[in-house]
């Protein structure tokens, strides 16, 4: 019987990131650089052990609202041109050192004015520093304009997501607090996007449940589901047979919507209550589009390669299984099927196959 994979193999495959939050992913030191070049003077401790250890434990709230609250502190210091290359630039250096060959990253542009930069300036500022990044360390890193649910800039956003699509901006999404914010209240954006060929996803069925997901797919068109793990509450799983699909989850299955899952981020925000118990177990063994994701690296202390050794260490999974749930990703990548294409037969398949190998 061949080894399951372990964490620094899996450090080696070839990987796909299509949900990480560029706010939720800097590294301690920085923000303590950043804070202490900007002036910001609200960080709760400006050691950087200690302030990585309070975001992982802030975060572990167990609601969704207190999770986002820990946002204050890495929005708050990248307000500035230099700080966002610099976070963009190591947030490239740093998926790429974990493995990974092509992340979709994301964040709201809306968030980064509050000391004077234009949107433009913001969305400029973070596809330098991508750029600058990823030079020369075999990733490819596009972005996702988000626009926050609770407010109403998610026209202006989505513009935005248009004009630079040939750029480097790769899709749209929403973020925020969900129950209370349904992603109809945002129906001109999704619309408009439609009209204008563009990609979008939407987080929905995280702290909410089947209206929402519902709504994103049906009312507002969405390409994928950002977590998406409440489509479970539409499948039946009676103790002796089958599980039975009821009519939405059966039609996300079937239409191939990619599910961009975040096992560590669902456990902290009470989405999910232990790995072993994510519904990605039960997903993934009904075939949905399922993908692995970060959602927030620095709140969830964790990497593309930690989430898959942990889903390794709950179910089992083998290097096939890790290749699917890659393969699944950069099949749902916003890129165009050729990229795609030629990623999966050029780098995916024989990176895997090297491993497997291997082992
Ligand atoms: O998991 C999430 N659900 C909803 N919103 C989120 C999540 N993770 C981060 N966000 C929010 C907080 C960030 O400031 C914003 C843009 O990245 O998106
Ligand atoms: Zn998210």
């Amino acid at each position: 019987m061949s080894q399951l994979p372990t964490l620094e193999q899996i450090r080696q495959a070839p990987k796909v990131l299509l949900h990480d939050h560029l706010d939720g992913g800097l590294r301690p030191e920085t923000i303590v650089d950043l804070a202490r070049e900007t002036g910001y003077d609200r960080l709760p401790t400006t050691d950087p052990g200690e302030l990585r250890t309070w975001f992982r434990q802030a975060a572990d709230s167990g609601s969704l609202e207190r999770y986002l609250e820990t946002f204050d502190h890495t929005v708050g210091v990248m307000q500035t041109r230099e700080a966002l290359v610099r976070v963009a630039a190591e947030c490239a250096e740093d998926l790429a050192a974990d493995g990974v060959v092509y992340a979709e990253v994301r964040y709201a542009p809306e968030q980064h004015t509050e000391r004077g930069l234009s949107l433009e300036e913001v969305i400029e500022a973070v596809l330098e520093g991508f750029r600058i990044g990823s030079e020369g360390r075999g990733i490819r890193v596009g972005t996702l304009l988000t626009a926050m649910r609770h407010q109403a800039r998610s026209m202006e956003i989505a513009e935005l997501a248009v004009r630079y699509r040939d750029v480097g901006v790769a899709g749209f999404d929403i973020a925020g607090a969900e129950a209370g914010y349904p992603p109809t209240r945002h129906l001109d954006a999704f619309e408009y996007l439609q009209r204008e060929n563009a990609h979008f996803t939407i987080h929905a069925g995280e702290a909410f449940g089947l209206p929402s997901i519902w709504q994103a797919i049906q009312w507002c068109g969405a390409d994928r589901l950002g977590h998406g793990v409440r489509i479970i509450d539409d499948i039946a799983v009676p103790g002796d047979g089958e599980p039975k699909l009821g009519r939405l989850a059966a039609y996300v299955r079937d239409k191939r919507i990619p599910l961009e899952m975040c096992p560590t981020s669902n456990l902290q925000t009470g989405a999910a209550p232990s790995i072993a118990e994510h519904p990605i177990g039960l997903l993934r063994r009904l075939n949905f589009r399922v993908t692995v994701n970060t959602d927030n690296r620095l709140m969830s202390g964790t990497s593309v390669s930690e989430e898959f050794a942990k889903l390794v260490g709950a179910f089992g999974y083998d290097w096939d299984d890790l290749q699917w749930f890659t393969v699944n990703a950069m099949k749902s990548a916003f890129l165009p099927f050729d990229d795609r294409l030629a990623l999966i037969n050029g780098v995916i398949k024989p990176g895997f196959a090297r491993l497997k190998w291997r082992a």
